[in-house]
């Protein structure tokens, strides 16, 4: 699992540590470790350049930094200069100053390591000098990124605020498609507490961070970190604090993933309720159901009208029909609340008396119309799996207008706020996806990355449903069965047909087999 820790929490340890070794020596740990990170990206650039073509190894290779005026540009300077150091041959080096200031220490290491420094400050008018004396160009600055081998973001990090100012974004965009951009700590621009989505910020292709995970690198910043290299220059976090964000990893299945024992029958593995698809929608009886009996469900009791029961009686015949005695339910893929024909209204009444009961359930898609506040049975498991439109629609109901648009660019604080007003664990569908407990409960926000865009695809929402009411069913709580459930969800979209499209019902399918490698990969 990796557990990431507050920005607050990661400032109080720095301090503690810098009270005993002072701030320059951790900069100095820290961008000797980075400059090892860059070393050995070069290293591995070198090696596929003189498989390619000839004589291109020897080119020296060209990194630049882009460097703001705190002390994350600080260590990307210093980590200019440590690479020189460590490098065997020739450095094109470049600074490329976003401010008027950078770090001087820094900034003085770097050109005594042979690095041009540009100054493309949007503080100043185009072509003023820097009062550092650094070479004032845009121009140059933006052929120097068009032209790099390796770009160090350090614009800023711990201290950056969401989004980038006009004038950086041009520099960012400047960058070849051919470099290789390390984020030092985080990507510029992106939100340290990992709440927020800015308009603009760095996409990086590695991350080289300090001391432990911040929220940005698993929450709403995971997407824009590229690879995680987490680096220890010797703090060390307080022992009695707890990570604000987790994201599952592969080696965390077999720990969590409900194993049945030789005293198991189907009851005892768990046994679901499904109140899904209606005359419209009824693909999501299907997938639904299908998805709980491939996730290995003790047993699914579908209810729902005949049209769609007959459907799932073709396609999933392990399902049995009606209601009766279960472990937890799903309520909602592809539920009509407004059909008014009798078996219409039948269903949604099983849907309330579904949720008016003391069991944990699925709270998907249609049924999610149906909550005014938290469940009558106080306590009761509660996972509600909205995408960000269904969320919208929900918290402008219950809360005030909120935009579809407001949603995306807040994902976490959308999702806490409705775990907030129905004492819900919410899982917010998305390219990561973000499983928010209640407030209260003081329990951390998880977050999934694992899923291919592919998986953006009509029904693979039913799956995700059937998957987490099948741990749900087998005593999981809310928050690791959402996050188990979208691990395994996204894999099984990779899996089902790697690195191309897949549907849902394959989704399904493919879960039993992955769920079977995950328990006995190899760590
Ligand atoms: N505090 C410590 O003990 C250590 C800190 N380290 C580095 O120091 C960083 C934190 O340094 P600082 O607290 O100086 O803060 P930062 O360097 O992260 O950023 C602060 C400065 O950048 C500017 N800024 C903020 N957001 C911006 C944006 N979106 N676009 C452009 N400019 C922006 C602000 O005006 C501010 O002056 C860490 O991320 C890490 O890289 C490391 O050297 C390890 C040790
Ligand atoms: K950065």
């Amino acid at each position: 699992m990796i557990h990431a820790w507050s920005v607050e929490q990661v400032r109080a340890a720095e301090a503690a540590a810098m009270e005993q070794v002072g701030d320059e020596e951790l900069m100095d740990r820290a961008s000797r470790a980075l400059a090892d990170v860059v070393a050995a990206r070069l290293e591995e650039e070198r090696d596929e350049r003189s498989d390619g073509q000839p004589g291109e190894a020897s080119r020296a290779p060209r990194v630049v930094a882009l460097v703001g005026r705190g002390n994350n540009g600080g260590d990307a300077l210093w980590a200019l200069a440590h690479l020189a150091e460590l490098w065997d041959g020739d450095l094109q080096l470049t600074v490329v100053q976003v401010a008027d200031v950078a770090h001087p220490a820094g900034l003085e290491a770097a050109r005594q390591a042979g690095a041009t420094v540009l100054v493309a400050s949007s503080h100043g008018e185009e072509g003023e000098e820097s009062d550092q004396g650094g070479d004032s160009a845009a121009a140059p600055a933006e052929q120097a990124l068009a032209d790099a081998d390796l770009v160090l973001d350090g614009i800023a990090g711990l201290g950056s605020r969401p989004g980038l100012d006009p004038a950086t974004v041009d520099l960012v965009d400047a960058i070849g498609p051919q470099a290789y951009v390390v984020a030092v700590d985080l990507p510029s621009g992106a939100d340290p507490s990992g709440e927020t989505i800015p308009d603009s910020q760095v996409y990086a292709d590695e991350t080289v961070t300090f001391i432990a995970p911040k929220p940005v690198h698993v929450l709403a910043g995971a997407a824009s970190c590229g690879l995680l290299t987490v680096v220890d220059i010797g703090v060390e976090l307080d022992p009695d604090e707890q990570p604000v964000a987790q994201s599952l990893e592969f080696d965390d299945v077999p720990h969590l993933w409900p194993m049945p024992g030789p005293e198991d029958d189907k009851y005892t593995r768990g046994v679901l309720g499904v109140v899904a698809g209606g005359q419209t929608y009824t693909g999501a009886a299907v997938l639904s159901t299908l998805s709980a009996v491939e996730s290995g469900v003790g047993m699914v009791r579908y209810v729902g009208p005949d049209h769609a029961a007959d459907q799932v009686r073709g396609f999933v015949p392990e399902a049995v029909y009606g209601t009766g005695r279960v472990q937890a339910h799903v309520v909602g893929p592809g539920l009509d609340v407004d059909d008014d024909s009798e078996p219409g209204r039948a269903q949604v009444q099983a849907a309330r008396d579904a949720l008016d009961s003391a069991e944990p359930c699925v709270v998907d898609a249609g049924a999610l119309s149906l909550l005014d506040g938290p469940r009558s049975q106080a306590g009761a498991r509660t996972l509600l799996t909205p995408h960000a439109g269904e969320l919208a629609t929900l918290l402008a109901r219950l809360d005030g207008e909120v935009t579809i648009e407001e949603v995306k660019a807040r994902p976490v604080q959308s999702a806490r706020r409705a775990a907030e007003l129905l004492h819900a664990t919410v899982l917010l569908k998305g390219a990561t996806t973000y499983v928010v407990p209640p407030p209260r409960s003081g329990l951390p926000v998880r977050a999934q990355s694992d899923a291919p865009a592919w998986l953006g695809t009509a029904g693979s929402g039913d799956v995700l449903a059937g998957l987490c009411g099948a741990l749900l069913a087998a005593g999981l709580d809310p928050l690791d069965a959402g996050s188990l459930a979208a691990l395994v969800h996204g894999v099984a979209g990779h899996d089902a047909n790697p690195h191309g499209p897949v549907r849902a019902t394959r989704v399904a399918q493919q879960i039993p087999r992955t769920v079977a490698h995950l328990l006995t990969r190899r760590p």
